[in-house]
């Protein structure tokens, strides 16, 4: 007889359930239907800026002018959710302040929440990175005058207090994104680096960026009454992920004075605003709620000195690109060559980086190879499965990791589907069989996608059903199978997904089901497994050689997993039998590292 999920963690052998694992209860579980709803009681905005105290590290002058409630969100990133005029102050937001206590106007310790969650959890965390992993890693550089890179964090002066809140984060040396991104970003070159999941990207680009706003001397921003000068942009394509930087930036900057600041739509415009006011050094950003303020003339880019782009094929792509392109080209912010801009992805098709070279100056191409050989970390399989046995298939897969114990019961599960009704559907579907599922895509409301991303974190709720919003950036350690439930029409979007476990040099395990209506991704599917030494099984080999014969093969990338892990520069002028760079950097070190012979894990 099949038994829940929760009762097989009450009976699991490894050990008892942690003191904090709270089971959720079915009286907890909000079906599909019944959500959206907006928040019943918002309460009024009951303080007023001007009574607020001023940022000790703010050279802006806020306003004591009345202030108006921001009401119309009408550039959506990601399905956001219209709250209206009212914001929450705390409550069941999440608190994105800029990490200072007003009360006492003293910054708050970004570390102290990570200290109290879960001291073991955090002590496995750290202490399961396999640096060993990335020893034989392959990285090809590609650009003038290379700057070479590091292996010690030591090497570099990144300041005092950023060192120690290296040391707080207990990273211990650079990760191989890190030791070749941040010399080239301190050298003031703008840079194009395609890293693997998570392997480091937002350090990478965090800490040459707090680096450069402690070592500028006095900067004198423009006296515009409420309207904020921050001196870096970082974007990101969704709500979750700018969090997820600005939870980082916070980290890295404490006790630097360097203020970071999150704007992201589907929250209350208002705190954002708020905050603002106070004073920002660094903004993260999702691209929508950007052009809003922008819009507003509540924020200006006239100031920046430092653009990141995280997941910057992303953002350059069809859906993102013309919002992309307004706050680069057509806002006030520096032209390039007057500022620096660093893009940073896991994958970078040749289309895309055409396009950003519009935002680099003389740039440095990096790529990373994947930990190991490829996905070696990630152990990917992929079977035959009709649409009408999804869901006994996917039950069978969740039992089966309970019984073997592989991961223990701290190991979340993460599902992809392609739509948001079959999120709900499918979710609404594992909790009325047992099993704790909650879910995140953009019909819900922000408060609940939140809520639910915590849920998973924590591990309440250990199966997250999700659509494509969390496919990037996501950083949740204990991830320890990703299932593709659906699977994408993209194989990039695949790499994004899996790559949500397997992080940090720890194992995963990545299942997806295929079947006829996914075609089209069998050739780049088998392909990939291929070159991560996976086993490939002989029925999608035949499908792929099938999709490749008769033309199915409609993915971008039909001619084989590239995942533009080359300068598109190099085959450009290859192409006009011309070599563009040479093929040693300038310090004589050659462009390429790693086993002989090899240009990039990505080609
Ligand atoms: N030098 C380091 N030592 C130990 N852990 C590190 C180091 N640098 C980053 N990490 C940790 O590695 C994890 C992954 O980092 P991060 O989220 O920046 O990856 P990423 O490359 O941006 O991934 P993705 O492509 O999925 O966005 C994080 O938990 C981060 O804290």
């Amino acid at each position: 007889m099949r038994t829940s999920w929760a009762d097989s963690v009450d009976n699991s052998a490894d050990g008892p359930p942690s003191a904090n694992a709270v089971r959720p209860s079915r009286s907890a579980y909000v079906p599909p239907h019944l959500r959206n709803k907006p928040p019943s009681s918002e309460p009024p905005l009951t303080s007023h800026p001007s009574s607020l105290p001023a940022s000790d590290r703010t050279n802006f002058v806020g306003s004591t002018a009345g202030y108006r409630g921001g009401s119309s969100f009408n550039k959506p990133d990601y399905g956001r959710q219209d709250y209206g005029s009212g914001g929450r102050i705390g409550g069941g937001w999440n608190n994105r302040g800029g990490g200072w206590d007003r009360g006492r106007e003293r910054e708050v310790n970004p570390f102290e929440s990570d200290e109290a969650t879960d001291h073991t959890l955090s002590e496995q965390e750290n202490s399961g990175i396999n640096f060993d992993a990335y020893d034989d890693i392959p990285v090809d550089t590609s650009g003038e005058n290379v700057p070479p890179p590091v292996n010690t964090f030591a090497e570099i002066d990144l300041g005092e207090a950023l060192d120690q809140n290296i040391k707080r984060c207990k990273y211990v040396k650079p990760t191989p994104v890190q030791r070749y991104a941040i010399p080239i970003s301190l050298a003031g070159r703008d840079l194009m680096a395609c890293a693997q999941t998570g392997s480091g990207k937002t350090a990478a680009f965090c800490f040459p960026i707090i680096n450069g706003i402690l070592r500028m001397s006095h900067v004198q921003r423009p006296r515009v009454a409420r309207t904020a000068f921050p001196l870096a942009l970082i974007l990101s394509p969704t709500r979750e992920l700018s969090c997820q930087i600005h939870d980082e930036a916070k980290k890295f900057s404490y006790q630097t004075g360097v203020k970071v600041v999150v704007a992201y739509g589907g929250a209350p415009i208002v705190q954002q605003l708020r905050e603002l006011e106070r004073g920002v050094d660094i903004l993260v950003a999702t691209p929508g709620r950007l052009v809003d303020l922008l819009e507003r003339a509540r924020v200006s880019l006239q100031m920046i000195r430092y653009l990141a782009l995280d997941e910057a094929d992303r953002m350059l792509d069809m859906g993102f690109e013309p919002q992309i392109r307004k706050i680069v080209e057509q806002m006030d912010m520096p032209l390039q060559g007057m500022r620096q801009t660093m893009l940073f992805s896991a994958t970078f098709p040749k289309e895309i980086q055409r396009l950003a070279s519009d935002f680099l100056d003389n740039y440095v191409f990096l790529a990373v190879g994947r930990v190991g050989s490829s996905t070696d970390l990630i152990a990917q399989r992929v079977e035959y499965v009709l649409e009408s046995d999804k869901r006994s298939h996917l039950m069978d897969l969740l039992h089966a990791q309970k019984e073997n114990g592989i991961y223990g019961k701290q190991g979340l599960t993460l599902v992809f589907v392609e739509t948001k009704k079959g999120a709900d559907a499918l979710e609404h579907w594992l909790c009325i069989n047992g099993f704790p599922a909650t879910s995140i895509h953009g019909d819900r409301s922000q408060q609940e996608r939140e809520l639910a991303l915590r849920s998973f974190k924590s591990g309440n709720t250990p199966i997250l059903v999700a659509t494509d919003v969390a496919a990037r950036g996501l950083d949740i350690p204990r991830v320890a199978h990703v299932v593709n439930f659906d699977l994408p029409n993209d194989i990039d979007d695949y790499v994004h997904r899996i790559g949500r476990t397997g992080r940090a040099g720890k194992m995963g395990l990545a299942t997806a089901f295929f079947n006829d209506n996914n075609l089209s991704m069998a050739k780049p599917l088998a392909d990939l497994m291929q070159e991560a030494n996976q086993e490939v099984p002989a029925w999608l080999t035949r499908y792929a050689s099938r999709a490749h014969h008769s033309g199915g093969n409609r993915n971008r990338r039909s001619g084989g997993p590239r995942f533009g892990g080359r300068d598109y520069r190099r085959d450009s002028q290859h192409n006009k039998g011309a070599d563009y760079y040479g093929g040693t950097s300038g310090y004589g070190v050659p462009a390429t590292y790693g086993p002989p012979g090899v240009t990039s894990a990505w080609d």
